[in-house]
């Protein structure tokens, strides 16, 4: 079943882009990154996905629901991560999250201290008191009490110290396995490659590709590195295929995708005295992603 199935979906602020036919599905226990450079539209999406906002045209349902008619009975079973977490200041953390748990019909506060051992958040403080790391915790904790079917994070680890950020994936994981479907939007491509099963990659306002890491890395993508003993000129390295290179005097680097006996074929003709062949970094791969699709 798909958790979640958007068909072009659409928002303009006025006249200005969020996103533009937006169409992806997420399947029932994936765990779905969605990543893109700033201001590509991962919130927007998001927010209308949670009907925080509207759309313009297009379609969004969760659970096979839409998401606007039936949103309240949707939201019952969806956890969700703001990227920016925002409270009542005077209240203890406690009483917010007990506040948080009654829109739930099931007991929470187990799993409440739980979760605040995991993500060692000290329950009795005011939120005044709290830094802006801690106040994410309450924002993770909060998102996560009820035991939710689906977990939205919008980029979640932001002011979380590494260790902290390792316990949040491990808690990711286990709600994961645990049956629940995550989607979660990110521009740090190294923590997408840790957690996720696919990725849709957004741009401008629309998706310019949708595919598991896996094949992501498997990729017809090479990063080579030539050197020479002579200076290398930038004609040699006029080849269909080449991308992102980078010449300095007498080596080399670039991005090739295509079939890798004519371009050996064509560098024939320099007197190379080094030659590497690399799988690009999946970094990389996304960097050509966001540089070069349209
Ligand atoms: N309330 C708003 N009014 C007008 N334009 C907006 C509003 N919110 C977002 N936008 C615009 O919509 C586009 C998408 O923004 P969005 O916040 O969805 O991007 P994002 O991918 O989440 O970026 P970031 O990684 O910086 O959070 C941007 O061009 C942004 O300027």
């Amino acid at each position: 079943m798909n958790v979640i199935e958007t068909q072009k979906l659409t928002k303009y602020y006025g006249k200005s882009r969020g996103i533009i036919d937006v169409s992806l599905k997420v399947e029932q226990g994936e765990i779905f990154g969605f990543i893109g450079p700033n201001g590509a539209g991962k919130s927007t999406t998001i927010r209308t996905l949670l009907s925080l906002i509207y759309p313009t045209s297009g379609s969004a349902k969760i659970f096979g629901k839409d998401c606007i008619k039936d949103g309240a009975e949707i939201r019952k079973n969806v956890g969700y991560l703001p990227s920016e977490v925002f409270y009542y200041d005077n209240m203890k953390v406690i009483d917010l999250l007990n506040y948080s748990a009654s829109f739930y019909r099931k007991d929470c506060s187990e799993r409440i201290k739980e979760l605040a051992e995991i993500m060692d958040l000290d329950l009795k403080k005011k939120i005044n008191d709290l830094s802006f790391g801690n106040k994410k915790k309450v924002g993770i904790v909060q998102g996560l009490l009820h035991e939710p079917k689906l977990i939205i994070l919008d980029e979640p680890t932001g002011g979380l110290d590494p260790l902290m950020q390792q316990k949040f994936f491990d808690l990711i994981r286990e709600e994961n396995k645990r049956g629940a479907t995550i989607f979660f939007s990110s521009h740090i491509l190294d923590e997408v490659q840790r957690l996720c099963d696919r990725v849709a990659i957004i741009k401008d306002g629309k998706i310019i590709r949708i595919e598991s890491i896996e094949s992501l890395r498997q990729n017809k993508y090479k990063r080579f590195s030539v050197e020479s003993h002579n200076n290398l000129p930038k004609s040699a390295f006029n080849i269909d295929g080449i991308t992102e290179l980078q010449l300095s005097e007498n080596k080399a680097t670039f991005i090739y995708k295509g079939d890798i006996n004519i371009i050996i074929n064509k560098l024939g003709n320099i007197e190379m005295t080094n030659l590497l062949v690399e799988e690009p970094t999946l970094e990389e791969i996304f960097m050509y992603y966001y540089q070069k699709e349209d």
